[in-house]
């Protein structure tokens, strides 16, 4: 990403690296189908290809005030190495000159770059774009290298999923089981939408960056874990924990250190900050991906002379190799302490951790939209993971009326459901006459309850159990709605 300027306007320049082959080969007959990717006009108000080459940070497409028509794309390098026909790689470029010709500002850059037909000798297409903004105001920032695209401007409503990593297939699958399906037409995409929710960009990203993002204000929900909201949010009073509970992703924080040498016997917290070898001279040595949450809790438990060093993995390894005295990592079956040699002590987990989906409060107060999509986000999420733990049962019970059958029921705190049975008359014919002296029974019954509920319901004279798995169950309405509106001030 490099910024450049002209004379009079400040202009912006990305460069995305982006293979055409995948809209190639999904073209009909292999005929090139270039022009809704790279046609200058519809990209600026078509917002669904262009997203394809841009960068996440800044998308001038959906750029409020709407850009001045001078959206530059410019081709600046062609590496044709793919197993294109020459017919076809003629026809794409075609089609890009008559897309780019359509503007003036962006002819100049094509002609400039366009490679001669003679380098196009290789097996495989792929392209590098530069896009380019000229803006007559100037919206852009530069801090830290990232552009600040003043991203209040947006009218999308963003999402960030994990791209990779533990979370990301179960995250989808959680989204998926919500009908709220990813729809990602590419998997090198970094970009998705979720059909059911209108105006919601998915943004795929590492979960720090997702974290990072929030707080940038260019995302505005995402689902990590709680320990990388906790670790890279830094207590940023804008991240808003939204559903704590996501029920996947499980694990602990922990701070682990060697079974063996001068630790034997250290098993607490305590006792390792009672240890009288840690000095300023010779601090405890701890190798972590979370600094600032280590930081925290060893100052807190009373431990002063320590120093850290991280590393992006196999953290088990420092102790071991000499780098470090102790860790602190996730932990969740605990086999890859055990594997390295390494223990957890008393007092020692500094987080459990779990799926979270965390929302920027300043999103949430000011964007159009963004409330009513969390709030469906929120609802649907609830009331699939309470039907998670959830069986239906139905089943018939002889009786001589639907209050007799309720009572009989409700008689056994453990058989009375959500909120009380279901009872309506099974309607037989009887001596020729239509009567009722069977019941049938409909009671929501928490899964690891089931054995013991059928017992139950057989001994007041349930028969016929039907057990059924739940979709969802949509309450009057969730207190973690109510929660949020309250750390809103609505
Ligand atoms: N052993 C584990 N068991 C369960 N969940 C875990 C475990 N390790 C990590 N997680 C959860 O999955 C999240 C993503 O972990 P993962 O190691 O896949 O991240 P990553 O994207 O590869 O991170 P990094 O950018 O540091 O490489 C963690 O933040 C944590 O919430
Ligand atoms: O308690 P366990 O079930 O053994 O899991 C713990 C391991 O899982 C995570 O690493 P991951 O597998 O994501 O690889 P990494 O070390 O490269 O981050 C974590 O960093 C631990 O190393």
């Amino acid at each position: 990403m490099f910024f450049c300027t002209n004379q009079t306007l400040p202009v912006c320049s990305l460069s995305a690296r982006h293979t055409i082959d995948d809209h190639l080969l999904a073209s009909p007959g292999g005929e090139p189908s270039l022009i809704p990717v790279y046609n200058l006009k519809a990209a600026i108000t078509g917002k669904h290809l262009l997203k394809t080459i841009i960068p996440a940070n800044l998308n001038p497409l959906t750029h409020h005030p709407p850009l001045p028509a001078a959206l530059l794309l410019s081709l600046l390098h062609q590496n044709l190495v793919g197993r294109r026909k020459r017919g076809q790689r003629e026809a794409a470029m075609s089609l890009i000159q008559t897309s780019l010709q359509q503007c003036p500002a962006a002819t100049t850059a094509f002609s400039q770059f366009l490679p001669s037909p003679s380098s196009h000798s290789s097996t495989k297409l792929s392209v590098r774009f530069t896009v380019s903004c000229c803006l007559s105001s100037s919206p852009m920032t530069s801090v830290n290298g990232n552009i600040d695209m003043q991203s209040s401007d947006r009218n999308e409503i963003r999402l960030g999923l994990p791209s990779k990593g533990r979370m990301a297939t179960d995250t989808l699958d959680l989204l998926n089981d919500c009908q709220l399906s990813v729809r990602q037409l590419n998997p090198r995409q970094y970009v998705a939408d979720i059909p059911q929710l209108s105006n919601v960009e998915v943004w795929f990203q590492r979960p720090k960056d997702i974290v990072r993002k929030l707080v940038s204000g260019d995302l505005d929900l995402g689902i990590v874990g709680l320990d990388t909201v906790s670790e890279f949010g830094q207590g940023n009073e804008d991240l808003i924990l939204v559903h704590d509970e996501l029920a996947y992703g499980d694990c602990r924080l922990s701070l682990a250190i060697p079974k063996y040498g001068i630790f034997e016997k250290i098993n607490s917290v305590k006792e390792l900050a009672q240890m009288t070898q840690w000095t300023a001279e010779k601090p405890l040595r701890v190798t972590t991906g979370f600094t600032y949450l280590s930081r925290k809790f060893l100052r807190e438990n009373g431990l002063q002379n320590v120093v850290f060093s991280t590393a992006d993995g196999a953290l088990e390894a420092a102790p071991a190799m000499g780098i470090a005295d102790a860790i602190v990592d996730l932990v969740s079956s605990g086999i890859t302490l055990k594997e390295n040699n390494l223990k957890e002590i008393e007092g020692g987990v500094l987080l459990e951790s779990q799926a979270v989906l965390v929302a920027s409060k300043k999103s949430l107060l000011g964007r159009k939209g963004l409330l009513d999509i969390t709030h469906e986000i929120l609802e649907r999420f609830e009331a699939h993971l309470r039907a998670l733990g959830q069986f239906t049962v139905v089943a018939n019970m002889r009786g001589s009326s639907a209050e007799e059958v309720s009572e009989r029921i409700l008689s056994q705190p453990s058989l009375s459901g959500l909120q009380g049975p279901t009872v309506s008359p099974v309607f037989r014919k009887i001596d020729g006459e239509v009567k009722a002296d069977y019941y049938a029974i409909v009671i929501c019954v928490s899964k690891k309850q089931l054995y013991k509920f059928v017992q139950q319901l057989r001994a007041i004279g349930g028969s016929g159990v039907l057990v059924s798995p739940l979709t969802y169950i949509f309450d009057e309405e969730t207190p973690r709605w109510r929660q949020l509106l309250s750390k809103l001030g609505l």
